[in-house]
């Protein structure tokens, strides 16, 4: 993504300016019009850079800063408020609250990615336990109403449309109402694109708006829209009271800055990213570990990638087997599924500065998923007797032939397995006894974790294994050096 290129760019004129020996205003000037290209290029609004780049000025008085100043933490400091302040409007949207019906209407520009993102945000919340429910008032495109009922179908929500009613106004509102007596407490309001010129749309929007009267409306902004970002995010304002962006296609060649724009034109935050066409591609928008990331000033955005983990991570029975030492054929197999229902480990690394190219390198990812998926097909050739035992002795000639002769593959392969499980068995019973971090305590111990520490010690599937950050914390503790975690899938030079 063109953001990562936007970060490194930023990240790079701050290097050059710590590499100066003396700061002073040429040096300090240089930098700051070295990250005015960067964000210019990344589509963010003129008007925008240009104040931001007088308020770093202003904040950094070279006159007034006393001898002995670290000048260079406060010119990026600087920096790194004033590309938040971008992105923070200073009011946080309308938060819908569980189990208390809210409406939210989405509205964007055609092909924005609207409908898709409609369902990400009622799965979204499916996952946390809420009742959420589409209803498709686009009869504008043919096919709008296929898709979000194949979209909802596939994710259990209900939803609600019409192939025969013309109105968009009586949909809505129907909709609504239906799913206000089924107890719903996310009504989401899907409503036609529109082009910026078309007057008609733009008022039937606002009829759609009147009738079902919204407690949020949110504005699906596609990110490759580059500067015309602002123009369009401020149109739908002037039409209905937007109050959240959430931007689509992070993923592809987007310069994203168009985010900061449509924050801009909108004064609404962004929520929301979505960063693929499937349904859980779809990220929470945090500020600052968001310009964190982009600065590449470490943070990382933890709290996005915690909460990924959590989610595939079966909470209590691994850990438990583990902090018990039992560490067996069967425990190493569930840890495998685990994995691979964590999806593309690169999108999960990417939340994290620097790592994917550190432990996993492109390429890397398939060759281990399909690594991972050839040691799975060994393991289904196990008896339960050999799946539960911890016992490597048991695995004697005969039944290593057995096995083999089973999953069609040659003995080697079956002997490397047997490795794979001798080298992990030998770290994972090392977390025997290991305290095991509680629910809540997983997300607040991974926000104050020091990215560095991380970098050293990170194998992202030993993440998972051991309930994200905070069992991580408990696990370094533990084994005094994470070395060896780290060569386990790929991280280092192990096959
Ligand atoms: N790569 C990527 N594709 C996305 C993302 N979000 C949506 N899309 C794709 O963008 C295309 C348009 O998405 P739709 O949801 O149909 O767009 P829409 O805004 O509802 O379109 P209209 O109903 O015409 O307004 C589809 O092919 C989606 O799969 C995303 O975050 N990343």
């Amino acid at each position: 993504m063109v953001l990562a290129q936007l970060g490194g760019s930023i990240s790079r004129a701050i290097q050059q300016m710590n590499n100066a020996t003396i700061i002073d205003e040429k040096v300090l000037n240089d930098c700051l019009n070295e990250i005015t290209r960067a964000l210019l290029q990344a589509d963010v609004q003129f008007t925008l850079v240009r104040n931001m780049q007088t308020n770093i000025k202003k904040i950094v008085d070279f006159d007034a800063l006393a001898a002995g100043h670290n000048k260079r933490n406060i010119i990026k400091q600087a920096i790194l408020k004033e590309l938040c302040k971008i992105l923070d409007p200073g009011k946080p949207s309308f938060a819908p609250k569980k189990g208390k019906t809210s409406v939210v209407m989405f509205v964007g520009l055609q092909g924005s990615g609207k409908t898709t993102t409609c369902t990400k945000y009622a799965y979204f919340h499916q996952k946390k336990g809420w009742k959420p429910a589409l209803v498709c008032a686009d009869t504008f495109r043919a096919g709008a109403f296929d898709q979000l009922k194949q979209n909802a179908t596939k994710a259990k929500i209900p939803f609600y449309g019409s192939y025969t009613e013309s109105d968009p106004v009586s949909i809505a509102v129907e909709g609504v109402e239906r799913f206000k007596k089924e107890n719903c407490d996310l009504i989401i309001v899907d409503t036609s694109g529109r082009h910026m010129q078309e007057a008609a749309l733009f008022e039937e929007m606002r009829q759609v708006y009147e009738a079902t009267k919204p407690d949020l409306v949110i504005f699906v902004m596609d990110s490759s829209i580059g500067q015309a970002a602002f123009d369009q995010a401020k149109a739908f304002k002037q039409s209905v009271a937007v109050g959240a962006v959430i931007v689509t296609k992070m993923d592809g060649h987007a310069k994203g800055g168009g985010a900061l724009s449509a924050v801009a034109a909108t004064k609404s935050p962004v929520i929301f990213m979505g960063t693929g066409e499937h349904m859980d591609e779809f990220e929470v928008f945090d500020v600052e570990p968001f310009v964190n990331r982009l600065l590449g000033m470490g943070g990382g955005d933890w709290s996005g990638f915690v909460e990924r983990i959590q989610e595939v991570v079966p909470k209590d029975q691994q850990l438990e087997k583990l902090s018990q030492g039992n560490f067996t054929f069967r425990t190493l197999y569930e840890q495998f599924q685990t994995l691979l229902k964590m999806g593309p480990m690169s999108q999960v690394l990417s939340m994290l500065p620097g790592f994917s190219q550190e432990l996993m390198p492109e390429g890397r990812e398939k060759e281990s998923q399909a690594k991972i998926k050839r040691y799975m097909t060994m393991m289904d050739s196990m008896t339960n007797q050999e799946l539960d035992s911890s016992n490597l002795k048991m695995m004697n000639e005969s039944r290593l032939m057995r096995i083999a002769r089973g999953c069609g593959r040659p003995l080697r392969d079956v002997m490397e397995l047997l490795e794979e499980y001798k080298r992990l068995a030998k770290i994972w019973g090392k977390m025997k006894g290991m305290k095991i971090p509680k629910k809540g305590e997983m997300s607040a111990l991974s926000r104050n974790m020091n990215a560095q520490q991380l970098s050293k010690a990170l194998p992202p599937q030993m993440l998972s294994q051991i309930g994200g950050m905070g069992g991580l914390q408990s696990l370094m503790k533990q084994m005094g050096s994470a070395k060896d975690v780290m060569g386990m899938f790929g991280g280092g030079d192990n096959k």
